[in-house]
């Protein structure tokens, strides 16, 4: 794969930590969190069920559920900080600069309406300038760009299979041409053959368009398949984040080599993730220090009682973990 990364930094995230209120307490779902995405690049994200990756993404685009408060942190875009625009301000940032395909988004899209209303109110909502004869214009190069010929707008979700109705998903996130694309779990629950179709078009729209995606998975393959960076989370923390080649090759957080090993063949497609012995924390019972200490088999009493900084293995690979403090 020929990499398109481009050196500009369009995000940057830097200590964003994000908590939900539960019975008068704030229980850390995110806490710390870096990294930045460059134009082009594919960001894999990835972790056990439960380890704040959807949670992360939501706050980006400010987007939590009532109960969800960002406590500290920022997330620039483009010279401003995501988290001091107004909502008004920021709802101009959602679709147009970054937007987001939901997780199961594709079983969302409203069963009585044709594909082509539904991508053309999604465009004439975010610029009221644009007549009814110029979005169907766009929605029919929108729908070719994702791989559906444009004859068929007229049809209805049902006519669909899963995989084309993700492809429509794509078509309507990419309505007001964003820089970014936050796809959270996009291939889940569609058969091999047909992942491997949506991850191909995903980096046909990165370089036909230079869009930088953010992949939210459990699946290691594909990250291995398409990422060109990721940040491996766990409990709510970064356990560890890198280039895609470091991170599989020379993996330092114990957290990211037994998920390694959980993956005896990374080339087989639909490799999900497969236990580590034990469970990953509760938000409401977070072990004391470092929160992987429990089920870490390098663990030592250090890591019962103190949490890891955030230490750089070598520049651009940074780990959560006191194995790593006395190497750099
Ligand atoms: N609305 C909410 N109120 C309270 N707690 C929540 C809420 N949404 C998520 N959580 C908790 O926040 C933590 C992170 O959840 P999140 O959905 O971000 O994880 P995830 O890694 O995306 O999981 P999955 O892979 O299953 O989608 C979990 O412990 C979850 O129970």
């Amino acid at each position: 794969m020929k990499p398109v990364t481009g050196q500009k930094t369009l995000l940057s995230v830097r200590h964003l930590s994000v908590g939900y209120e539960s019975e008068g307490k704030l229980l850390p779902a995110v806490e710390d969190v870096h990294f930045d995405l460059r134009e082009g690049e594919v960001l894999g994200l990835v972790g056990e069920s439960g380890c704040g990756k959807t949670t992360l993404m939501l706050s980006l685009l400010r987007l939590l559920p009532v109960a969800g408060r960002i406590t500290r942190g920022e997330v620039r875009f483009g010279g401003q900080d995501l988290l001091d625009l107004s909502e008004t301000e920021m709802s101009q940032v959602r679709w147009r600069d970054i937007a987001m395909i939901f997780q199961g988004a594709m079983n969302a899209l409203n069963p009585v309406l044709p594909v082509e209303q539904q991508i053309s109110e999604a465009i004439r909502r975010h610029d009221a300038s644009v007549s009814a004869a110029q979005a169907t214009r766009r929605v029919e190069e929108l729908l070719e760009m994702v791989g559906i010929t444009a004859n068929r707008k007229d049809q209805y979700p049902f006519q669909f299979s899963g995989g084309m109705r993700q492809r429509v998903m794509i078509a309507m996130a990419l309505a007001c041409r964003p820089q970014v694309l936050i796809a959270d779990e996009p291939t889940t629950a569609l058969d091999v053959m047909i992942q491997a179709q949506i991850l191909e078009l995903l980096l046909e729209l990165r370089e036909r368009l230079g869009l930088a995606v953010i992949l939210v998975t459990h699946d290691l393959g594909v990250v291995a398949e398409i990422c060109d960076t990721v940040l491996v989370m766990y409990g709510g923390m970064t356990a560890e984040y890198s280039d895609v080649d470091r991170v599989y090759n020379h993996a330092v957080h114990p957290y990211t080599q037994n998920l390694l090993k959980a993956f005896p063949d990374l080339s087989q497609p639909n490799a999900r993730l497969i236990s580590i012995p034990g469970y990953p924390p509760r938000l409401d019972a977070l072990p004391s220090g470092c929160r992987f200490s429990p089920r870490c088999p390098a663990a030592f009493e250090r890591c019962h009682q103190e949490t890891p900084g955030l230490y750089t293995v070598e520049e651009g690979h940074t780990a959560r973990c006191f194995l790593v403090e006395g190497k750099v």
